[in-house]
């Protein structure tokens, strides 16, 4: 049977979350699902037994790869590694580290067959937002979520589970992607050319936490978002929109810095 479905996960010492995530994923997708779907892992040369492990799992008849990459190394670019390196035609986003549940993964695809962009969202009705994530994490999140705002109508393009149909990838010039950082459904949510209506289909999820493994997000990641933004705007409105953008952020911290100081004192 032609594989239709690409999962596609970047993975950067992921070793102990492979296995796990490959069994659960093709579980939930059942014998007909299993038939038709791929699983793409896309290391950066971690060196910690991954490709083993796949190895492993292709001997037990799973339908998984790995591609290793060693000349490069981030999130989003590995993402879109696999992307264009995909057979199917409905491609999902997701992390390795199981806080992205593979169960949902069949409902993603579900909702891609009559959506050009599916997103997993932790900000619907009933689902527990971050609620295992330190208050930091909901700081950066809560801000990080906010100031995309005006870039896109979706709930949540913060997300690393995501999915698109290919073709839009396709259709689109691979330069103006930017592939630095973590937010790759953001940049690609606002640059792809999408359908006017009906463009993006929302599966609500519950963020889960991770048990193996560390965290990669570092301050870098935050400047590259910071960067992206920027850049999105100015996509988006315009270099002099910018200013305006700026000059509206600058009130709204000052805004929020003088309501905890209220607190605080
Ligand atoms: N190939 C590759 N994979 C990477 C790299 N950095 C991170 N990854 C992989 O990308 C996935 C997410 O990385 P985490 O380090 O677990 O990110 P997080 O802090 O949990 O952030 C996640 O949640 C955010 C939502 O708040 C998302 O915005 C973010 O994209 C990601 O999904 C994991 O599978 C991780 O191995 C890299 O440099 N190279
Ligand atoms: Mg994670």
């Amino acid at each position: 049977m032609a594989i239709e479905n690409s999962v596609i996960v970047p993975a950067y010492h992921e070793r102990l979350n492979i296995k796990p995530l490959t069994t659960r994923l093709f579980a939930a997708l059942g014998n007909d699902g299993s038939k038709t779907t791929e699983l793409i892992f896309v290391d950066d040369n971690s060196k910690d037994g991954s490709v083993e492990e796949v190895d492993a799992l292709q001997k037990q008849g799973y339908n998984v790869r790995i591609i290793v990459r060693t000349d490069e190394r981030g999130l989003s670019s590995a993402v879109l590694k696999g992307f264009h390196g995909a057979q199917g035609q409905y491609l999902i986003c997701m992390d390795a580290d199981l806080q992205h549940p593979p169960e949902s993964v069949p409902q993603l695809f579900d909702v891609l067959r009559n959506h050009a962009f599916v997103l997993g969202t932790r900000y619907a009705p009933g689902v527990g937002i971050d609620k295992d994530w330190p208050l930091y994490r909901r700081v950066i999140s809560s801000g990080a979520r906010m100031m995309a705002r005006p870039l896109t109508t979706a709930s949540d393009p913060m997300s690393g589970f995501f999915g698109l149909q290919k073709k839009y990838l396709l259709n689109s010039d691979a330069k103006e992607i930017n592939a630095q950082g973590f937010k790759i459904a953001l940049d690609l949510l606002v640059k792809l050319p999408l359908p006017r209506q009906n463009a993006i289909g929302e599966v609500p999820f519950s963020f889960g936490v991770r048990t193996e493994g560390e965290s990669k997000l570092s301050g870098k990641v935050i400047v590259q978002y910071l960067q992206q933004l920027q850049e999105l705007y100015v996509y988006k409105f315009g270099a002099n929109n910018l200013v305006l953008f700026l000059f509206f952020w600058t009130i709204l911290a000052l805004y929020a810095f003088y309501k905890l100081m209220s607190l605080v004192f």
